[in-house]
């Protein structure tokens, strides 16, 4: 599929509103630990896969300490029609032009690393791009720098960016954080990052968060059918 083709790909946003299974589903290579996560699938299978489960999005992280290239974009871009964000530490407007141009939907904008005039700045670039800002916190003051949150996607991180998201990462940041989150206004709360068990997606979304963004929980999983229809199973118990 060209660029063009891809404008008839639903805004990330508005995919992840409409979603009946709402998880953002992750191509990454490799963990930060370094341990093979595609294990020996093609993107065009994991992209298969995750289309054939009901995602209503995907994410590729095209960083290079997960094992990511810039060229993993355009692979998954033109392997599905599904609105793709792309994962890396994006600083500059160039590279949300370039993320646009290979077909992405929504770029990673990490609050707590963008200076704090530079948030404000990219954000507006992608809108005028047509992307989806999809802005990562992980503390409550990096809320205050986000602006325009009526048209971005605002997650918390549950793992720690600063080392490298070798912790395992904690679900609880993300339930101490909601309040804050939907005090700015955003329509999609999202939680990302260390989430492993369909249990513990249950109670965030059940919490409030609209969607989620799991990697490594699927990718390292051998029953995906059973993850989803658990997740499914334990919504329908709290509702
Ligand atoms: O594999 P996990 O724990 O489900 O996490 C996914 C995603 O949030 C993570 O890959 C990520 C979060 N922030 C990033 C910044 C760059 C690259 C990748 C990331």
């Amino acid at each position: 599929m060209t660029a063009a083709e891809a404008g008839t790909r639903a805004p990330f946003r508005d995919a992840l509103l409409a979603a009946h299974t709402p998880v953002v589903m992750e191509l990454k290579r490799r963990s930060a630990h370094g341990a093979d996560l595609f294990r020996n699938r093609t993107v065009e299978q994991l992209v298969t896969g995750y289309e054939a489960l009901g995602a209503p999005a995907l994410s590729v992280v095209t960083g290079a300490w997960f094992g990511g290239d810039p060229g993993l974009l355009a692979e998954v871009t033109a392997a599905t029609r599904l609105p793709v964000l792309v994962k890396d530490f994006l600083t500059k407007e160039r590279q949300l032009a370039d993320a646009a141009a290979h077909g992405a939907s929504a770029v990673l904008l990490t609050a707590g690393l963008l200076p704090r005039t530079v948030l404000p700045r990219l954000t507006e670039s992608a809108l005028a791009l047509g992307l989806t800002p999809f802005v990562e916190v992980t503390e409550e003051e990096e809320l205050s720098r986000v602006v325009h949150a009526d048209r971005c996607v605002i997650a918390v991180n549950n793992k720690d960016i600063r080392q490298r998201e070798r912790d395992p990462g904690d679900p609880a940041r993300s339930h101490a954080l909601l309040p804050a989150v939907l005090a700015t206004g955003t329509p999609v709360p999202v939680s990302a990052s260390g989430i492993r068990t369909p249990e513990q997606a249950a109670g965030l979304l059940t919490a409030g968060y609209r969607a989620l963004l799991v990697g490594t929980g699927l990718l390292l999983h051998d029953d995906l059918p059973g993850w989803f229809a658990r997740l499914a199973r334990e919504r329908e118990g709290t509702r």
